[in-house]
């Protein structure tokens, strides 16, 4: 594929991702494997169709300065403004002059001449310019808005909760990469052993801190490797390996996962009953109880029971008091995982928060008679938001006086988490800024 390809490909696909409010992540995977991507230009479509969406607000800005407000852009010329200004300002892999080519060849077929000269003089401004300051911009929440690409209102939002210094730090880490991380199946292969393999494979590889089966990997490309599709491996943000190693589920217990698809908590908590017992896995929609046979097949845990089900009904079909350990993660606004999936800032609105909030204290509510006596329920949620977290909790606690915090949480941590900054009576606030994991929030009850 030429380099004009590449980028009319991205052109594309940024529109897709824009105009179908799609997740970019399985756009772009798509769009690799239709259009046949080579492996070579792989790595720079990802690179310049994530760069473009992580910092679409920033490139906004910064073209504001060379277009009359009043003139209509069409969206394709938006598109290849903004992903050639992002090129020449974030990326140094191809020369402006080349950036500046391509974008104009591509205003050229796909406009017209006119179309073509505008976006050849707006690049040249840029180039010879440079984009315009934003120190100077007075306002905090603005400036951290137009800086981080993240929109003014979630920035407010989180300022009024965590304060400038997190919100800014927070923004700034959700425009980093952050390192895969993936959890052996230790019924099938140690961690050692795993990490031995690869290692042999080439890769780079750290243990994480967070689970004992946890394997950071630093280079290397899991998915083409046996391990991963025999698994022996899969992949899980450290964070949400946290759930099952804190849930405590032993073998022999009943277990519910009341929120359960795509099975990748599950499934860890099935690995650590050994496979033996009983886990109840439902999820609201039946099409994703698929997910999780799948991967409980996979990885060879046969005591999984994926069924649709609707956490707040499922009082009608399990008795009061039937389990030993019950898994609430929630649906959430998912804001700790925008560093993986981008759309979710622009996507989410604030009135999302508020109506989520609800659905998760009722699931939490309807969820707790059927937690025995002395047993332990953890909620969690991927976002990093009070109303969705400590206040789902405490509101729950205040109504539900059979359960506690359970305080031992704190010291059960693994030893860098204790002390870290979202620690609050109500649990743990993992922000994305903290390891470079996605933001996530964890907290365990106990019922008296
Ligand atoms: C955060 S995800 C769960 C992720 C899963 N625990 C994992 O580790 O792979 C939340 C899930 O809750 C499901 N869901 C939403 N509302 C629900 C409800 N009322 N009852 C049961 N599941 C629900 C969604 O379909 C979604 O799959």
């Amino acid at each position: 594929m030429s380099n004009y390809q590449v980028r009319k490909a991205i052109v594309d696909l940024l529109l897709r991702i824009e105009q179908d409010s799609g997740y970019s992540h399985l756009l772009i995977n798509n769009e690799i494997k239709s259009r046949k991507i080579e492996p070579k230009d792989e790595s720079l479509l990802t690179e310049i169709v994530y760069g473009t969406i992580q910092r679409k607000l920033t490139l906004d800005y910064y073209l504001a300065a060379f277009i009359d407000k009043k003139k209509k852009i069409q969206p394709w010329v938006r598109m290849v403004l903004r992903m050639s200004v992002y090129q020449m300002t974030f990326l140094n892999k191809v020369p402006d002059h080349a950036v500046i080519h391509e974008a104009v060849e591509i205003a050229k077929t796909r406009g017209h001449k006119g179309i073509a000269s505008f976006v050849n003089g707006v690049l040249r401004s840029v180039q010879r310019k440079g984009v315009p300051d934003t120190s100077t911009i007075e306002s905090t929440s603005k400036r951290i808005s137009i800086e981080t690409s993240h929109p003014e209102w979630l920035v407010e939002r989180w300022i009024s909760m965590y304060g400038n210094d997190i919100t800014r730090d927070m923004c700034q880490a959700n425009l980093k990469r952050k390192a895969l991380t993936v959890r052996v199946q230790p019924l099938k292969i140690s961690r050692q052993k795993a990490l031995d393999e690869l290692d042999k494979l080439g890769f780079e590889t750290r243990e994480s801190e967070f689970s004992s089966q946890g394997i950071i990997i630093d280079k290397g490309n899991i998915l083409k490797t046996a391990l991963f599709s025999e698994g022996y491996l899969t992949i899980q943000d450290q964070t949400s390996m946290l759930v099952a190693e804190m849930l405590h589920a032993k073998p022999g217990m009943d277990v519910l996962d009341a929120c359960s698809a795509p099975g990748g908590k599950v499934t860890h908590i099935a690995e650590k009953m050994e496979n033996k017992g009983s886990i109840d896995a439902y999820d609201l929609h039946a099409k994703k109880t698929k997910l999780i046979e799948d991967k409980a097949a996979v990885l060879d845990l046969t005591i999984i029971d994926a069924k649709q089900g609707d956490a707040r009904k499922l009082q009608e079909k399990h008795a009061k008091e039937s389990f030993d350990r019950i898994l609430v993660d929630a649906p959430c606004s998912g804001l700790g995982v925008i560093r993986g999936k981008p759309d979710i800032k622009y996507n989410k609105q604030e009135k999302d928060i508020y109506q989520l909030s609800e659905i998760q204290s009722d699931i939490l509510e309807h969820i707790a008679p059927l937690l025995k006596k002395g047993g332990l329920l953890i909620y969690s949620t991927c976002t990093v938001d009070k109303k969705e977290n400590e206040d789902v909790v405490e509101a729950f606690l205040e109504k539900n006086s059979d359960f506690i915090l359970d305080t031992s949480l704190f010291e059960d941590l693994p030893a860098m988490i204790t002390g870290s900054p979202g620690i609050t009576e109500m649990g743990l606030q993992i922000y994305p800024q903290t390891f470079y994991t996605d933001g996530f929030f964890l907290t365990r009850l106990t019922k008296v």
